[in-house]
């Protein structure tokens, strides 16, 4: 039987960095994928989502000059797009699957379970290890309602060929509202049903209110504080119905309602391992309770938002100890978070609705940037930005509703975790005429100074 050193149990960004830098120090690694290699972020989520915005991002910046210099037709055709997009991604799988194993990594195809502290079995095959770490992400939260077959999640979203005339989107979350600023510029019907009070609770209130009215401007229709309590096909159509008895129909019906951890059957209960539909409980060393069993990426049982960049730094984390380079409890940098709506919402640090309540402890600054740098902003007059400092004058937040959203977001989060004062930023030079530059001159006169 051959002896690892470390084997992941997924092969996403929670554990495929990780495994390079641990095989690349000499370490004998396996990746254990029962899908495609590369998980979820590559195959059926960001690489995907950003691949299809592409084109949607600047037909929406050319409809800005319709009626001033542009007489725009331009289409976008949703079917050879998705072609290019499968044929592109299409290719990963075997490529990643060479490029690991190049780097020392074996991979081995089919589902993993843990079988004892140092045992992964994989379909009957057992396998010897030092470590585990388990990697296996989450899957759509698919509503457990009468109709629920009728559903799709955001995999079969991600890989329509025809876009649907009408949709309806369950949950005015992160996916739905990325998907929809899609089907909405081609044109298509959409309709949400949400549970709570408003779209993408998690962001600041005023921009996801400039967002809401621009997609209603487009036709959409929100219904708030309506959770869906069954789906009916009706003759091509499908009827959703809300608790509450409110009801409309459509081609296609989207469940985005939140996503659950893949905890189920990897021998977890046997170890005495705890875990939920939230994830797999940790210690602050993204390890479990069998201490050479850790956990990291989206199955962990963690408050701090569940993305690419955070999956990939806890993966880098746990290489770390198991290489002996670090014994400290992992703590997080700042996180940026991102919605890829049309326009961009973006956030880092302390929140403008907390900056907000509490003025004691903050000062807001607000920038209608559209209007004060429509000649250098490709006339996005409606962007705004909000820079949230302390008392001492140090960048502690940010907030900003526009296509550029996450550049500036980047940036705004180098500033903020490297702690940068007036006389930091006065030391660089940037290009010019540029949106950086403009930001840059924004923070220098509020900033400390040193
Ligand atoms: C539609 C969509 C869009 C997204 N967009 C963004 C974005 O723009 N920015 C961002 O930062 N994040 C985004 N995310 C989130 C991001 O995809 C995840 O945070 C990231 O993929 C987490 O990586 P992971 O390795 O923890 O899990 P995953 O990438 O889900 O990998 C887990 C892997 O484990 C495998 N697996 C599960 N169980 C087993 C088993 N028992 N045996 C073997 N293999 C197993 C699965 O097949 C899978 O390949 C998006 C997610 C979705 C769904
Ligand atoms: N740009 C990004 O960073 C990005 C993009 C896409 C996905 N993701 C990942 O995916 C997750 C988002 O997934 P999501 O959009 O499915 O979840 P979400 O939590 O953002 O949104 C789910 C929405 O569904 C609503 N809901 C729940 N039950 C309902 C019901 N019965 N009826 C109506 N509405 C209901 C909730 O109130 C919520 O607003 C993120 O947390 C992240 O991990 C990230």
């Amino acid at each position: 039987m051959t002896k690892y050193d470390v084997i992941f149990i997924g092969s996403g960004h929670s554990c495929n960095h990780g495994g390079i830098m641990l095989a690349m120090s000499g370490k004998k690694v396996a990746f254990v994928e029962m899908g495609k290699i590369g998980g979820t972020c590559t195959n059926y989520g960001c690489d995907a989502k950003i691949l299809l915005d592409g084109p949607f991002e600047y037909l929406d910046g050319l409809k800005r000059y319709e009626g001033l210099c542009v007489e725009s037709d331009v289409k976008i055709d949703w079917t050879r797009l998705m072609s290019y997009k499968k044929q592109t991604l299409g290719v990963f799988d075997p490529i990643l699957e060479k490029l690991f194993s190049d780097m020392g990594v074996d991979v081995i195809r089919g589902r993993g379970r843990i079988k004892d502290a140092h045992t992964v079995e994989v379909d009957g095959t057992a396998y010897e290890t030092e470590y585990i770490v388990i990697g296996t992400g989450q899957r759509n939260a698919q509503l457990q309602i009468p109709g629920k077959e009728f559903t799709h999640g955001s995999s079969h979203f991600l890989d329509l060929d025809e876009m649907p005339d009408s949709i309806i989107f369950i949950g005015a979350g992160i996916i739905s509202m990325e998907f929809a600023s899609m089907a909405l510029a081609l044109g298509k019907k959409v309709q949400f049903f949400e549970f709570a009070p408003r779209a993408l609770m998690a962001y600041p209130q005023e921009y996801v209110k400039k967002l809401v009215e621009k997609m209603e401007s487009q036709g959409a229709v929100f219904h708030f504080n309506e959770a869906v309590a069954s789906v009916e096909k009706e003759g091509s159509q499908y009827k959703v119905t809300s608790q509450n008895g409110v009801f409309a129909t459509a081609d296609y019906v989207l469940d985005a309602t939140g996503r659950v951890a893949n905890f189920e059957d990897l021998g977890l209960e046997e170890l005495g391992i705890k875990a939920s539909r939230k994830g797999i409980e940790v210690d602050d060393h993204m390890r479990t309770s069998v201490s050479n069993i850790f956990a990291s990426g989206d199955v962990v049982d963690k408050t701090i938002p569940k993305l690419t960049p955070t999956a990939e730094y806890e993966s880098n984390y746990i290489a770390a100890q198991i290489l002996g380079i670090l014994d400290a409890p992992i703590v997080y940098p700042v996180i940026p978070n991102l919605v890829f709506t049309l326009p961009r919402i973006g956030q880092v640090g302390v929140s403008l609705d907390d900056a907000k309540a509490s003025p004691d402890a903050y000062k807001v600054v607000n920038i209608p940037w559209g209007v004060q740098n429509d000649w250098v902003n490709n006339h996005e007059t409606d962007t705004d930005v909000n820079l949230i400092f302390d008392k001492k004058g140090y960048l502690v937040g940010a907030a900003i509703y526009g296509s550029e959203a996450g550049t500036w977001l980047d940036y705004l989060t180098l500033v903020i975790d490297k702690k940068m004062t007036a006389a930091d930023l006065r030391g660089m030079i940037m290009s010019f005429p540029t949106q950086t530059y403009m930001l840059w001159s924004a923070l220098l006169p509020h900033l400390k100074m040193m």
